[in-house]
C-alpha cells in the first residue's frame, strides 16, 4: 500500500507542481494517474521512489515513511518504466535486464539466466538478449524496459507514459501484454498517462488530476464515465463523445449497436 499524506512539491524557483495531495494506493491493483501536461503526474510518481522528495507531507509504503529508507536501495526495490525505455545503450539487452539484480548481489550467471526468462515473459525472443538496445524496435525496447523493471521482483511498478512513444498498433499490443502480465503477477502498479482511453483500459482505478496535482475525480473507469464529477472531468473523459454514447437499433431483426453519430460499431449477441 502506498500512502500520500498531504504531499506538496514546489520546485526551486517554480510554482507549486503539487499541492496538498492525499491518496491511498492499494496493493496488487493498477491505479492510473491521468491528467493533462503539467498536472503533476510525473512528480507524484517520482515521489514514490524518492527521485523527488516532497516539500511538505509524507509518502509511506506499507506504513513506513520512505524518508527513513535509503533512496538508492528504495529505488532498486521498485520497478520503473519510462517512456523511452531508459536502457543503457552500451550494454546488451540481457545485461540491461540483469543490472539491478547484479547490483543487489545476484551472481551474474544466475541474473542473466533470470533475464532470459523475463524476456520470454514479456513476449520477446530470448535470442534478442545479445543485441544492443539500438538494434531493437521501439516496441521491443519498451518490452525490455518492462522486463528490466520486473527483474528485481519488485512489489511496486511505476510506469511513466511507457507506451507513449510507439505507434498505435504496437501500443495496443503492449497494453494487452501488460494486462496479461498483471493478471499473472498482481503487482502494485502506478501508471501515468495523459491518454484517458489507456487509463480506462489499464486502471482498476483511475485518478483524474487537474493542475497542481488536484484530484478532480477518483474511481473505477465505469464510475467516472457514468458519473463525471464536474465539467472538467466530463470534458477530459469525453463522456459525451460520439463513440461513448452507444445505442441499439433494430435492423432486419438484429440489434445493431451504433454510436452517437449513427455509425454501426457492432451487433448484440443475445
Ligand atoms: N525539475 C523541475 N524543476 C522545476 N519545475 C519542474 C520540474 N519538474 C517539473 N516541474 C514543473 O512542475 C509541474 C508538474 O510537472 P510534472 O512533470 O510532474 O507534470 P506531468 O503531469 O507529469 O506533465 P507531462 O504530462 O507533461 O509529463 C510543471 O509545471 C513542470 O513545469
Amino acid at each position: 500500500m502506498i500512502e500520500f499524506e498531504h504531499v506538496s512539491k514546489v520546485y526551486p524557483g517554480g510554482a507549486e507542481a503539487v499541492g496538498d495531495f492525499s491518496c491511498v494506493i492499494p496493493s496488487h491493483r493498477t491505479v492510473v494517474l491521468v491528467g493533462s501536461s503539467g498536472s503533476g503526474k510525473t512528480t507524484l510518481l517520482r515521489m514514490i521512489n524518492r527521485m523527488v522528495d516532497p516539500s511538505d507531507g509524507r509518502v509511506c509504503i506499507d506504513g513506513e515513511d520512505i524518508r527513513n529508507r535509503n533512496p538508492v536501495e528504495l529505488r532498486r526495490s521498485i520497478g520503473y518504466v519510462l517512456q523511452h525505455g531508459g536502457l543503457l545503450p552500451h550494454r546488451t539487452v540481457l545485461d540491461n535486464v540483469a543490472t539491478v539484480p547484479v547490483l543487489r548481489g545476484t551472481q551474474r550467471g544466475a541474473a542473466r539466466a533470470d533475464a532470459r526468462e523475463l524476456l520470454e515473459r514479456v513476449g520477446l525472443d530470448p535470442a534478442l538478449g545479445d543485441r544492443y538496445p539500438s538494434q531493437l524496435s521501439g516496441g521491443q525496447q519498451q518490452r525490455v524496459g518492462v522486463a528490466r523493471a520486473l527483474a528485481a521482483d519488485p512489489n511496486i511498478l511505476l510506469m511513466d507514459e511507457p507506451f507513449g512513444a510507439v505507434d498505435p498498433i504496437v501500443r495496443r499490443e503492449l497494453q494487452q501484454e501488460l494486462l496479461r502480465l498483471q493478471s499473472e503477477l498482481g503487482k502494485t502498479i502506478v501508471f501515468v498517462t495523459h491518454d484517458i482511453e489507456e487509463a480506462f483500459l489499464l486502471g482498476d482505478e483511475v485518478i483524474v488530476l487537474s493542475e497542481g496535482g488536484r484530484i478532480a475525480q477518483r474511481g473505477t473507469p465505469a464510475d467516472i464515465l457514468a458519473h463525471p464529477a464536474d465539467d472538467f472531468v466530463r470534458d477530459f473523459v469525453g463522456a459525451d463523445r460520439a463513440e461513448r454514447t452507444l445505442e441499439t437499433v433494430e435492423v432486419e431483426g438484429r440489434q445493431l449497436v451504433v454510436d452517437g453519430d449513427g455509425r454501426p460499431v457492432g451487433v448484440l449477441n443475445r
